[in-house]
């Protein structure tokens, strides 16, 4: 845990996200949060930031599931401090064993996400974590793996949302929440 408030907390993770209009396609604004990853105390902010949220929202979590690839970059230090597991949901073909499989579209393309069917057990209580939720995509698709093993979803938790592109409600019924909005 890092000093400060959660507002200054807020303004350091702020800072460390970067722009790059028109990446990797013509009207994508893209965010990049490797200035944040080099960077421990915005990281280790940014950590705390979902850490206190969690804590404070629910009484029990058993389980934090991560999107293939920059969800691995925050799940696992995000269940340690909480003391739980975290599993993988992975893109296509990468993960051995029995698995289930859900394809879905992005801002710009198409893929396929799996998940190992021991991954978790039926009712245990799973939040899901991304870096970013766009249209709303991965997520949507992380919430059909999960609730094929019958888990039961707590929320989706991201670090950065893009508004305009509503991808909230293509995770309806379940929620969304996110440290930092953009339009
Ligand atoms: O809300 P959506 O429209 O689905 O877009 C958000 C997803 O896109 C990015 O991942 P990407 O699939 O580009 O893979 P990466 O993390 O490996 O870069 C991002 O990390 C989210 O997972
Ligand atoms: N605009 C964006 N910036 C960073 N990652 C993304 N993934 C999907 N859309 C993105």
């Amino acid at each position: 845990m890092s000093a400060g408030t959660s507002e200054q907390k807020l303004q350091l993770v702020r800072g460390r996200i970067r722009a790059f209009p028109d990446f990797p396609s013509p009207g994508v604004c893209f965010r990049d949060i490797t200035p944040l990853l080099k960077d421990p105390a915005a990281f280790c902010a940014a950590i705390d930031l979902m850490e206190d949220h969690l804590r404070k929202t629910y009484s029990q979590i058993d389980v934090i599931a991560g999107l293939d690839s920059r969800g691995f970059l925050f799940g696992p230090t995000l269940a340690q401090r909480l003391g739980i597991g975290f599993v993988l949901i992975r893109k296509k073909g990468k993960l051995p064993g029995a698995t289930e499989s859900v394809s879905y579209s992005l801002e710009y393309g198409k893929a396929e996400l799996e998940i190992q069917a021991d991954a978790v057990d039926p009712k245990q209580k799973v939040v899901i974590i991304d870096d970013l939720i766009a249209t709303g995509g991965s997520l949507w698709a992380a919430c059909t793996l999960l609730k094929k093993l019958n888990a039961e979803i707590l929320e989706c938790l991201v670090l950065i949302e893009l508004k305009t592109l509503e991808g909230a409600k293509k995770v309806t019924p379940f929620k969304l929440c996110s440290l930092l909005q953009y339009d």
